[in-house]
């Protein structure tokens, strides 16, 4: 769904090699079958465009799971994303870069400024369902303005709800803040 930019497929910090070592290389699926998004690629907004035409030849996806940034980010979709946004590049909130350090040895500058994400469109008008991890304190809060705020681009996971099939799965630290409401 979504990849830096600038990092090869086998760059041990890619969502490429995330994806295989965390999950492809452990279910019985054809290399064919998987498509993630190129962050080498020459032609950023061609690359971007194939992934939309892919999905729309081959989707609706059957579930579409992922986790949620401090800020509401799904996928790379930061704050300001819009509720029609596509498949394109994405320049990375400082929020995120500060929480992705931690896997790059927390050496803030080591991180991409950029990424390719999927867009909100891409997710909410393709997917039959969608659910979402949100897990420990630091998420306490946009889970609760997920739930809460006013359906708004300033927190893009908002935007979830205005899908009909939706679970947002939670720890007791990640719903910390429900409770009070
Ligand atoms: N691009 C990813 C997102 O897709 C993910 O949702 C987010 C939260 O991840 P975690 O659940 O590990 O905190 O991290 C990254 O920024």
């Amino acid at each position: 769904m979504d990849e830096y930019c600038g990092l090869s497929p086998s760059d041990e910090q890619s969502y490429h090699h995330f994806m295989h070592t965390k999950f492809f290389d452990h279910v019985d699926i054809k290399p064919e079958n998987i498509h993630i998004l190129n962050g080498l690629s020459k032609n950023r907004a061609e690359e971007c465009a194939n992934y939309e035409k892919m999905i729309a030849k081959y989707g609706p996806f059957q579930i579409f799971m992922g986790g949620i940034g401090k800020e509401g980010h799904i996928a790379f979709n930061e704050s300001g994303s819009s509720r029609n946004s596509k498949t394109r590049e994405i320049q990375l909130a400082q929020s995120t870069i500060e929480a992705n350090s931690r896997f790059f040895n927390n050496d803030i500058s080591k991180v991409p400024k950029s990424a390719l994400t999927v867009g909100i469109s891409t997710i909410l008008d393709n997917s039959k369902e969608v659910i979402i991890l949100a897990f420990g304190t630091s998420k306490a809060d946009v889970v609760s303005k997920t739930i809460n705020d006013n359906i708004d681009s300033k927190t893009p996971s908002t935007f979830l709800r205005e899908h009909p099939n939706v679970t947002l799965v939670v720890d007791k630290s990640s719903a910390l803040l429900l409770h009070k409401k």
